[in-house]
């Protein structure tokens, strides 16, 4: 079996020392996903590390510089099940230049408070809302 397509995305935080709010995008395409929240990225190109691909998708995407901290692991090695055809590795980060704008995929960025209240009551896609789980129990060790 091949492997899964490989997405990555970044949970944008305020502070990756002190996290308290989480920015989130909302996808404009295709349509099965358009009007839901997502975790900024894409997919990775052939010859670039996940890392890479993040770095230049925020930048493509957000129009920001990032910084990346500690990645939200997954239960597979590929990060997180997305379909059956792909899999997202996501990772903690920070903006050190730039204001995030939604330049390309999306039309409305948010800031929203790291609490299961507001995240959950977004529309996500469905395929994220265990990342956000295990996101806000990293962000409470964090607080911790
Ligand atoms: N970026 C992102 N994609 C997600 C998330 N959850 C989820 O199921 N996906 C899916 C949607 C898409 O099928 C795929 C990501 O593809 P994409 O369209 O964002 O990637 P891309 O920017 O490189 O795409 P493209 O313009 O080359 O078509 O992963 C998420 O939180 N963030």
């Amino acid at each position: 079996m091949s492997a899964l397509k490989q997405i990555v995305g970044a949970a944008i935080v305020d502070s990756l020392r002190s996290p308290t709010r989480l920015l989130v995008a909302r996808r404009t395409k295709p349509e099965q996903y358009a009007g839901m929240w997502e975790f900024p990225g894409g997919k990775v190109e052939p010859g670039e590390s996940c890392q890479e691909a993040l770095l230049r998708e925020l930048d493509e995407e957000l129009g920001v510089e990032a910084r990346l901290g500690a990645e939200v692991p997954g239960p597979l090695e590929q990060g997180w099940a997305l379909n059956g055809t792909a899999a997202m590795r996501v990772w903690m980060a920070e903006v050190i230049s730039g204001e995030p704008a939604p330049l390309q995929d999306h039309d409305e960025l948010r800031w929203v408070e790291l609490d299961a209240v507001a995240l959950e009551a977004l529309a996500w896609i469905p395929a994220d809302r265990p990342i956000v789980e295990a996101l806000l129990e990293a962000a409470a060790a964090t607080a911790r």
